[in-house]
């Protein structure tokens, strides 16, 4: 019998590295706090097929690299793209049997407490992503936010959905409207202000949302993915994966209390979940920038 090895990758998973800046001793101190995966591809056949590992970086030195990364590359380590393409860069460029590098951050924020120069409060309202990817086919950046809840308790309908013989849900012009939006953002290039970029993408999301009257959720990703696409020229893509958080109105009348939309019941599972990417243009394929899990 032969065999065929297919796709393989390796590297170490969940890095999570927290960076201090206090360079200048009078300056108030600044913090990064990674999650950060590293995938390689490249000449590993024989680590598989033979058992020969003299090809193989140890995920390890991966996870080391990282580390070291995190005070060698500088002032790139304050964002996660630019601290991923340093990452990228250096083990396709610099281990010769790498030809593919894919560098996953989450960036858990926080924010400066009280103004104080050295204490911080985590904020919990989002993670920040991104996947940067260098191979044969180039260098790709996709950034991202996930768990951004967000609710609206008024301006949101849906009605005149299609029906059959399971239909019951029953139509509603004034509902309550909230998703945990997750959302991938491709760029067209790299040389891209990574900070700004990220606040007007995420600006764009929340505003149109609370912006926009919604006929569905389906609708709401449409005018949240045109939104970004308006304020982030760099973007050529965007992609959304949004729960449906349903919050039912509940029935009061059997204790004789009215209920104007005011008492629901928050229903944990299930949820509907809407996914949708929204493109500048028919021509963008931007599918190798994304982290495919094992549908590679
Ligand atoms: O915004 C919605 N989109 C749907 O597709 C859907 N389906 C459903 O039961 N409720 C909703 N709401």
């Amino acid at each position: 019998m032969s065999y065929v090895l297919g796709h393989n990758q390796y590297g170490k998973a969940e890095i999570h590295v927290v960076r201090v800046f206090r360079d200048d001793a009078s300056a108030p101190h600044d913090l990064v706090d990674y999650n950060v995966s590293v995938s390689l591809t490249g000449d590993f056949a024989d680590a598989h097929i033979t058992g020969d590992q003299a090809k193989v970086l140890t995920t390890d030195a991966c996870k080391n690299t990282v580390n070291s990364f995190a005070k060698e590359a500088g002032e790139a380590v304050r964002e996660p793209e630019s601290f991923g393409l340093a990452l990228a860069n250096h083990f396709v460029d610099d281990v010769p049997q790498v030809s593919g590098a894919r560098i996953i951050i989450e960036a858990f924020p926080w924010q400066r407490a009280h103004g104080h120069p050295h204490a911080f409060v985590k904020n919990g309202d989002y993670v920040r992503t991104a996947t940067v990817t260098k191979n044969a086919a180039g260098t790709t950046v996709v950034s991202g936010l996930k768990e951004l809840t967000v609710l609206k308790t008024t301006d949101s309908e849906f009605h005149g959905f299609y029906q059959d013989r399971y239909t019951t849900l029953q139509p509603t012009n004034d509902r309550i409207m909230a998703t945990a939006v997750t959302a991938q953002w491709a760029h067209e290039g790299v040389d891209v202000q990574w900070a700004e970029s990220f606040a007007a993408v995420k600006d764009a999301i929340t505003s149109s949302f609370a912006k926009a009257y919604s006929y569905a959720l389906q609708a709401t990703l449409w005018e949240m993915g045109t939104a970004v696409l308006d304020a982030a020229s760099d973007v050529s893509e965007i992609r959304f994966s949004c729960p449906n958080k349903h919050h039912f109105v509940l029935d009061l009348s059997p204790f004789g209390v009215e209920n104007n939309c005011e008492v629901h019941h928050a229903d944990d599972r299930p949820y509907g979940l809407i996914e949708a990417t929204i493109k500048r243009s028919e021509d963008v394929d931007a599918t190798g920038a994304y982290d495919p899990g094992q549908a590679w």
